[in-house]
């Protein structure tokens, strides 16, 4: 039975789709404050939340069966996301779900700033009749500047089009062509961008590059009467320099939905005396559209995650999980079996990990490294190696990890092969999916072999001698154990062996000793994949 805490207030939508796992208790707790879940955190295998609760180390560190952080929305700068990784707790979020939501705040803001409509009604709610007083500007003919061009940066700029605006966008991370479908100039300088713009608009995640982004000098080059929206994240722009230049009467109107501290305080209240600013409390996520969509969608992303799926959109994975990654499923086990097989007949004592793919599954080098490093880890550490946390802890043990590719193979069209290297010897294994389907080790050093990667496997060294199978049969013939298997491979007739045989039961240290005692015996190590 998985233990899911929901930390905030989401759509029942996604309540309900979490309530018809069978396997799934779901906990609703939408206000409990932070302090109560640092004490109970310890019992639980997931958690959602939204931007309300923080997901710190000091939590991390108590969450002592976390699996899953969903994240019910897409910013995710309130996770440590490193601190995940770490641990191999898997972070997901919901892109797309509340994107119109928050292009549609965004405009609001924007015209609100534009025709001082906020201030209108609160001057009639006044019994005030001012038309004169409020004169405003319209969004047709000016430039809007939109950091950011993904989900919500591209609906925006489709509306301020639509509107009759010109959009120009700074966003270093994407392709030209986007802008180009989006009818958005892209340019290649923040800098130029603001020094062009009528009205900016945030819509980059925050993060430690857009951290301060907007500061003191970049308000500096904005023309003198710019428009200024922020619904992205209030860190992005520095709060202080946004102060200092509306008490100077740089900007023409501010619409403001988030703030570095939330709810602000009393140092960001400080902007609040100014005339012409529209506020909202982060709520460019709120409504029941939006907030249904990220319901739904992480309440499937942290089903699936928990039960081993494919997930959507892992933000902290060391590469994107996608259902295509189903067609190579054998070789991601292989993947695994191939990691463990290195540690266990050769140690885990080495420097550098090469891991090569060769054929069609190159392209997957990514998802099948992780999988190798997840079996390589694991034998030897006692703390849950998974993907997710692979890739961290082998770097944190010093071990360099090279990642080649090549084209199909003479002898297999598509091959996975690990080269394990420190100073004094490198050690090879190797192996293809049959059929794409049916996993096999087929190498192990120079042998080329043929393995069944489960079960209990002998794997010896021997002087290429005859008598030697005979004498090891013998022995598990004995001690009552069958042989279900056997392989065995040889470079050169008469020097070195080397063999395989797939048991039905464990071998005792006894057993093993008597094995290698063989006086033709080089090496014997049970492996267990
Ligand atoms: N106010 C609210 O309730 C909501 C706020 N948000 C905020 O808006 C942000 C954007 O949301 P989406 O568009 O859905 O995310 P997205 O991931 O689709 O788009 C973010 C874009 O920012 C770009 N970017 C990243 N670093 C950049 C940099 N240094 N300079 C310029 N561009 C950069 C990325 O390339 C990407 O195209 C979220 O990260 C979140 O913080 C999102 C939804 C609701
Ligand atoms: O609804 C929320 O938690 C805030 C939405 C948001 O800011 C986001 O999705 O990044």
């Amino acid at each position: 039975m998985f233990k899911v805490l929901v930390a905030d207030h989401i759509s029942t939508k996604g309540l309900d789709i979490l309530n018809q796992e069978e396997d799934i208790e779901v906990d609703y707790q939408p206000e409990i404050q932070f302090a109560e879940l640092l004490e109970i955190i310890k019992d639980y295998d997931a958690i959602i939340t939204r931007s309300r609760t923080p997901v710190t180390k000091e939590l991390l560190e108590r969450a002592e069966k976390l699996k899953v952080v969903g994240r019910a929305g897409v910013g995710v700068d309130n996770v440590d996301l490193e601190e995940c990784s770490k641990r191999g707790i898997l972070v997901v979020n919901t892109p797309g779900a509340n994107t119109v939501g928050a292009a549609e705040l965004t405009m609001a803001h924007m015209y609100a700033i534009l025709r001082k409509l906020h201030l209108a009604h609160e001057d009639m709610l006044k019994g005030n009749w001012n038309r004169k007083k409020f004169m405003g500007e319209e969004l047709n003919g000016k430039v809007v500047g939109i950091i950011g061009l993904g989900n919500v940066g591209s609906q925006v700029a489709i509306r301020c089009k639509a509107s009759g605006a010109t959009v120009i966008a700074y966003d270093p991370y994407i392709p030209r062509e986007k802008g180009d479908r989006l009818g958005v100039e892209l340019v290649e300088n923040l800098d130029d961008l603001l020094k062009r713009v009528d009205i900016l608009t945030l819509h980059c995640p925050l993060t430690e590059e857009t951290k301060g982004m907007i500061g003191e000098r970049e308000i500096g080059l904005l023309k003198d009467g710019v428009y200024f929206v922020n619904a992205a994240r209030g860190g992005i722009v520095d709060e202080d320099a946004l102060y200092k230049y509306m008490k100077k009467g740089k900007f023409a109107g501010i619409g403001l939905d988030v703030f570095s501290k939330e709810p602000p305080d009393e140092k960001i209240r400080r902007l609040f005396e100014f005339d012409n600013i529209s506020l909202s409390p982060h709520i460019g996520a709120n409504t029941y559209e939006s907030q249904d969509n990220v319901a739904i969608k992480v309440a499937q992303q942290v089903i699936n995650a928990l039960k081993g799926r494919f997930v959507e959109s892992a933000v902290n994975a060391p590469f994107t999980i996608t259902e295509g990654l189903a067609s190579i499923k054998a070789y991601l086990e292989l993947a695994e079996k191939l990691g463990s097989l290195l540690a266990q007949y050769a140690g885990g004592n080495f420097q550098e990990i090469i891991i090569e793919t060769r054929g069609d599954i190159k392209e997957h080098i990514d998802p099948i490294s992780a999988y190798v490093l997840k079996g390589f880890l694991s034998p030897a550490l006692d703390i849950p190696v998974n993907i997710i946390n692979a890739p961290y802890i082998a770097k944190e043990r010093g071990i360099n990890i090279v990642k080649t590719t090549k084209e199909r193979g003479e002898n297999f069209k598509d091959f996975i092969k690990i080269t394990a290297k420190n100073e004094k010897e490198e050690k090879v294994v190797g192996g293809t999916a049959f059929y794409g389907k049916i996993p096999r080790i087929m190498l192990i050093d120079n042998y080329w072999i043929d393995i069944e990667p489960t079960g209990v496997i002998l794997i010896f060294e021997n002087k290429d001698v005859p008598g030697v199978i005979a004498k090891i049969g013998e022995i598990l013939a004995k001690h009552n154990i069958n042989i279900a298997g056997f392989r065995l491979g040889r470079l050169e007739k008469g020097k070195i062996a080397l063999g395989a045989l797939q048991l039905d039961d464990r071998l005792n240290k006894t057993i093993l000793e008597e094995i290698q005692q063989i006086p033709e015996i080089l090496k014997a190590k049970e492996i267990i994949l």
